[in-house]
């Protein structure tokens, strides 16, 4: 991985020296330069020049022209693509997001200027020579994030810095400039201008982060929780507020770090969130299909196991983990019955979340019964229809009977007693369990 991000990075300074050898002053900005300072690898590596975009194209002999409007080309060099944009000033910002008009410009400081923050309005040449006329260097060193130039002009320019300076801040452990943070709650009503998926996009990064429970306080400190264009579900919008420290421990957990996905389980989990809400949340966010689905599973069955739906089996926790009998039997069955019903997928997720941040997820705490559930589930012979020993077409065949409805259900309770380990998952003792539940039916 290492070496392909190298790779990249010669690539870019090849295409900096191409430009900068026919005489158009050229230097990698933004993102770029912050991580290389940083120590940080990956991330697009953006260029900024003084040519326009048909001469960036003449020099060239793979270049796409992705966004003539803007100043942009993609210039392909060693497998690579690096937008190469012309030094350009913006103006207007009449929706807060995009500007009205940009203006071509002969100097890279002034194409500096119009950037979010110091430390991402930092341009380097071919040589490792640094531009940084608002002191981006001396803001890394104090750890400190600062918008360029007046932070209120900045945030109204377009609204979605607000979120990107608490991304950043989180990411990189900075605290906020005072200046920038009064500039930011001066635009706060703004957010609503910004695109949902934006929104979510940014949100997802913080999550994924290195350190999203100081995000989401930034977040609940800031109001901007309440002020996205499509509100949050406000049991979502209390739990940022409430439950952040709290799922520090979750989502930062010491163990094995948990992924994005797990991560936002975690904290609809733990702000006691329900899988209403999480669905409402995701589709707000626009969180579409699959990753929706395995975070609402999660949200599901720790629900039914929460007790919150009727026949929660992890009620009784602390006799569970005492190993009381009757009740450890009951949590078994209970645990066993929501797999079935929420997928192995989603259990294996839970378990993660439980071990990952005991405390926060597992009911009953470290001595929870989340151990146990652990080796029920590593014990069940068949989670799921398709692994038992019986095919439905079977059952038809067997029964004599046209197929229907029926057999979706009487494939449940097969999979029920082999999962509760009351029939060994063969075929001719699935047949005969069959028989004898039709009988029962009759
Ligand atoms: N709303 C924005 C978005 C971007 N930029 C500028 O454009 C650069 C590139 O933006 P982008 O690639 O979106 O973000 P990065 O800063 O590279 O960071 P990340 O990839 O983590 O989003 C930024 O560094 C910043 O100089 C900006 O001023 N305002």
């Amino acid at each position: 991985m290492e070496e392909k991000e190298e790779a990249a990075w010669s690539a870019g300074l090849d295409v900096l020296r191409r430009l900068t050898e026919a005489g158009h002053p050229a230097y990698l900005v933004g993102g770029c330069v912050r991580d290389r300072l940083l120590g940080r690898r990956g991330g697009d590596i953006d260029i900024a020049t003084a040519a326009e975009p048909t001469a960036v194209m003449s020099l060239f002999a793979d270049v796409l022209p992705t966004g003539l409007k803007h100043g942009t080309v993609t210039v392909r060099e060693a497998g690579f693509g690096f937008e190469v944009t012309t030094f350009r000033q913006e103006s207007g910002y009449s929706d807060a997001r995009h500007p009205d008009a940009v203006a071509f410009v002969r100097d890279v400081r002034e194409d500096l200027a119009r950037r979010d923050f110091t430390v991402n309005a930092m341009a380097m040449d071919a040589d490792g020579a640094l531009v940084d006329p608002f002191g981006g260097q001396a803001d890394m060193r104090d750890r400190v994030l600062r918008a360029v130039g007046h932070a209120a002009e900045r945030f109204g320019e377009d609204a979605l810095r607000m979120l990107r300076g608490i991304r950043f801040a989180a990411e990189l452990g900075y605290r906020i400039d005072e200046s920038t943070w009064d500039g930011l709650l001066a635009r706060r009503d703004k957010l609503r201008l910004v695109a949902m998926e934006r929104v979510g996009a940014e949100l997802d990064k913080m999550i994924g982060g290195a350190d999203p429970a100081r995000a989401l306080t930034l977040l609940s400190e800031s109001g901007l929780a309440d002020r996205t264009a499509e509100p949050l579900p406000p049991a979502v919008v209390a739990g940022l507020r409430a439950a952040a420290g709290e799922m520090a421990a979750a989502m930062n957990a010491q163990g094995e770090p948990i992924g994005g996905d797990l991560r936002w389980a975690a904290l609809f989990v733990g702000c006691g969130a329900t899988a209403a809400d999480v669905l409402a949340t995701l589709r707000v966010l626009r969180y579409a299909g699959r990753r929706a689905e395995r975070i609402a599973s999660v949200a599901r069955l720790h629900e039914r196991l929460s007790g919150a739906i009727p026949g929660g089996p992890f009620g009784r926790r602390k006799a569970i983990a005492e190993g009381a009998g009757a009740i450890a039997g009951e949590a078994r069955e209970g645990w066993i019955r929501a797999v079935l019903d929420f997928g192995r997928e989603a259990a294996r997720d839970w378990l993660r979340l439980a071990e990952a941040a005991p405390s926060a997820i597992a009911l009953g705490g470290p001595d929870g019964p989340y151990r146990e559930a652990s080796r029920w589930l590593r014990e069940m012979p068949a989670a799921a229809a398709s692994e038992l020993a019986v095919r439905g077409d079977e059952l038809v065949r067997h029964a004599g009977l046209p197929a229907g409805p029926w057999v979706a259900r009487h494939l449940r309770l097969l999979l029920e007693e082999v999962a509760l380990g009351r029939a060994a998952n063969e075929k001719t003792v699935l047949l005969a369990a069959f028989a004898s539940h039709l009988r029962k039916e009759r």
